[in-house]
């Protein structure tokens, strides 16, 4: 096993191992309510709205400079919302509430001179656990993580991949029912990042309530119950990856050797476009309503037309980004000025 998956905090009860059920089971744990915030006279954050669901993984995603650390350091508190109100467990997010959360910051910083097992025990005794307990579960925790060799060792000794590992076991090391992870992914490389999609997977299972923030869509089409998109400040879609990917037109495409004119054969199914590639005619087609791949298909064979390709091509969740925010706003701020 990869991470301890062990109870809640105080013994309460967890409410579901089930994927079907956390989705049933409805108790919202965070809730942001048309909340802004402008820096220097430029908003980052417009009337935002969103709710986080308890059980549920919920991806925060947006493209560099849409508002995601702005909106999550409101979440938490350590920023004010010019207007609009953020709830944190049913009320604002005080200290209480707060020691609940787990959060990984996007500014990662731990202590350099520290032992790694101290660093960690360090933020669990922050969040109240024991000592004895704290270690047990950071060399655990370290464990397995594969990292339980440099337990001993001191931070600034470590690889930036794992220097962010034991941060993340240091944001989870108090077993919090609220994970909140600000861009995890972000400087692992391939396999640490599966790890970590692994990490946030059991976590959920556990009962624990995940939202995190990524620019990168792949991880939260595979992660997420829920994902809200936001770009430019403002938020363009909450809902599951599923209804996120019908907003895509689905498309078919086909290529045919010689410079047979389809035009009739797929009149009437979609927006058609023709294009040449080498010496292959390749036509694309975004299937109008009610029209399916197989209609396609069906049409090509009664016309006798010899296709050497036939390929449904399936939607991804940036394609529904670009779709939902239009591809000047889907992009980077950076790319954009
Ligand atoms: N403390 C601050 N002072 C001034 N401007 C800020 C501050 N924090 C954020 N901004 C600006 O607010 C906008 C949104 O930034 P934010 O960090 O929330 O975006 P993000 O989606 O998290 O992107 P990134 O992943 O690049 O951090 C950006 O234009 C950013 O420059």
């Amino acid at each position: 096993m990869l991470f301890n998956t062990g109870g809640s905090p105080g013994g309460a009860p967890l409410v579901s191992q089930d994927t079907t059920l956390r989705g049933i089971m409805s108790e919202t744990i965070l809730a942001l309510d048309g909340v802004s915030k402008t820096f220097n006279g430029k908003p980052a954050v417009r009337d935002v709205s969103f709710s986080v669901e308890r059980g549920q993984i919920t991806g925060f995603l947006g493209p560099n400079g849409a508002g995601k650390t702005t909106s999550l350091r409101m979440s938490l508190g350590i920023l004010t919302p010019d207007r609009g109100t953020v709830s944190l467990f049913g009320g604002p997010p005080r200290p209480a509430a707060l020691d609940r959360v787990g959060f990984l910051p996007e500014e990662r910083g731990i202590y350099r001179k520290m032992k790694v097992i101290d660093v960690i025990v360090f933020f669990a005794r922050l969040k109240g656990v024991a000592p004895a307990e704290a270690r047990r579960r950071g060399l655990q925790m370290l464990e397995e993580f594969g990292l339980a060799e440099v337990a001993e060792s001191k931070v600034k000794t470590l690889s930036k991949g794992m220097a962010q590992k034991v941060q993340i076991i240091s944001t989870l090391v108090h077993e919090p029912e609220f994970i909140i992870l600000d861009e995890p992914f972000s400087g692992l490389d391939p396999v640490n990042q599966n790890a970590l999609e692994q990490v946030v997977r059991r976590q959920a299972e556990a009962g624990r309530t995940v939202l995190f923030s990524t620019h990168v869509m792949e991880h939260a089409e595979r992660l997420c119950d829920k994902i809200v998109l936001i770009a430019k400040g403002r938020k363009a879609f909450d809902g599951t990856v599923a209804e996120a990917l019908g907003q895509v037109p689905r498309r078919v495409t086909l290529e045919i050797v010689s410079d047979h004119d389809l035009s009739r054969v797929l009149a009437g199914k979609g927006e058609v476009h023709r294009e040449t590639r080498g010496e292959h005619e390749v036509w694309i087609v975004d299937l109008g309503p009610g029209v399916d791949a197989q209609d396609i298909l069906k049409a090509c064979v009664d016309a006798d037309v010899k296709l050497t390709r036939f390929e449904p091509v399936r939607a991804h969740l940036h394609d529904a980004f670009v779709h939902l925010v239009g591809r000047e706003a889907a992009a980077p701020e950076a790319e954009t000025v």
